[in-house]
């Protein structure tokens, strides 16, 4: 199948047999995930009663004759799905129905996790990079990391790419400019509606976005619109996002491998290691995964430090990173944090 000029990187998917699976894994095998001279090995992890469905993606995956994919396996069983992984795209999860909030999928959730993050310890590639999609996603992601003692933390990221890009969308739509010309959104917090979708640095072609649209309009339409925009797709296309959220876990994970130059992004971060001293320049504390601005250099998350916060924002963050404690707390009682 592979044409290939160098070693093929193992990508591993979790439940591939899923809405969000189906949308991402024809991408990731035409290169868009790791760049047209990547190719790549698709491991597929499903549970046993999506083993068919995941079955007959790979089937659709072969009939593509992707000219990147070296080949695609599909198992229910961890150990093997991410033995030698380098990128683990850990997607399956319930997702949320109407009426619910994320936070609601805990209980049925965060149980999926921490084996997940055992049999990453155990087999993955000393490379592996991680992007928690199911929800709520930072939550999973802090219990996935925790149970992977021997890889640093800040390889365990949450995708708050989606709510990223909703972000930079709604402020082009708003001012009718590309959104091309967007530059310098943030997104703080938990992939939750109590996310803080922020333009206070943000510019559109060079100009302040804040000179171009009213605090009201921020406040009442841009802020509730983003945060609530997953719920408003479940609404009306009667299942929640999947198409929007694979093309956010490739923004993500190409990003993160092929770095970001000087702008920068949003992602779920661990506000342990290496990020701790900015994420408490937010006032975030240790120990929890939250969004925050991100560059990625030479492979590496990394927060961009110090930048000026209003007061409001501050209360906002300040929000939504109580949410993501009391999340951490609440996992912790369920039992599925270590320690
Ligand atoms: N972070 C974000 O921005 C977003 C997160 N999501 C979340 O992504 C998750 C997946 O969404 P969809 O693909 O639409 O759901 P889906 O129900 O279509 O697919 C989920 C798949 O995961 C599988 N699965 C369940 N437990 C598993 C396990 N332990 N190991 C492997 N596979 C398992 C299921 O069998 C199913 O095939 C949901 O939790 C959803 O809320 C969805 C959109 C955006
Ligand atoms: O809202 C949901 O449940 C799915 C999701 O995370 C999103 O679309 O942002």
């Amino acid at each position: 199948m592979a044409a290939a000029n160098r070693a093929p990187v193992t990508v591993t998917v979790t439940g591939a047999g899923g809405q969000i699976g189906y949308a991402l894994l024809f991408r990731i095998a035409s290169g868009q995930l790791l760049g047209a001279d990547t190719p790549v090995r698709l491991s597929l992890l499903e549970i046993p009663q999506g083993l068919r469905a995941a079955e007959g993606t790979a089937l659709e995956l072969i009939d593509g004759a992707f000219p990147l994919l070296d080949s695609v396996d599909v198992t229910d069983d961890a150990s093997a799905a991410f033995d030698g992984t380098n990128v683990a795209l850990l997607v399956g999860a319930r997702p949320r129905g109407a009426g619910m909030e994320r936070a609601d999928l805990l209980e049925a959730n965060a149980a999926i996790f921490g084996p997940q993050g055992r049999a990453i310890n155990e087999g993955a590639a000393s490379d592996v990079r991680v992007l928690v999609v199911g929800n709520p996603a930072n939550t999973n992601a802090l219990i996935a990391s925790s149970h992977a003692p021997d890889i640093p933390a800040e390889r365990f990221t949450a995708m708050t790419r989606l709510d990223h890009n909703r972000a930079v969308a709604q402020l082009a739509l708003e001012v009718d400019a590309p959104v091309t010309a967007v530059d310098g959104v943030i997104v703080w917090g938990n992939h939750s509606a109590s996310q803080y979708p922020d333009v206070s640095h943000a510019t559109v072609d060079g100009r302040a976005a804040t000179e171009l649209v009213s605090e009201r309009w921020l406040e009442e339409v841009f802020v509730p619109k983003v945060a609530r925009r997953g719920a408003e797709i479940i609404e009306v296309r009667g299942a929640s996002s999947a198409a929007s959220a694979a093309s956010a876990a490739i923004d993500h994970v190409h990003d993160w491998v092929h770095g970001t130059g000087e702008r920068w992004t949003s992602a779920g971060v661990s506000t342990s290691g290496v990020n701790a001293a900015a994420a408490a320049g937010y006032g975030v504390p240790e120990g929890l995964v939250c969004s925050l601005p991100v560059r990625s250099v030479d492979g590496e998350w990394i927060v961009v430090p110090g930048l000026e916060e209003r007061a409001d924002s501050r209360a906002h963050i300040a929000a939504s990173v109580a949410e993501l404690v009391e999340e951490r707390e609440a996992v912790r009682a369920l039992g599925l944090l270590p320690g």
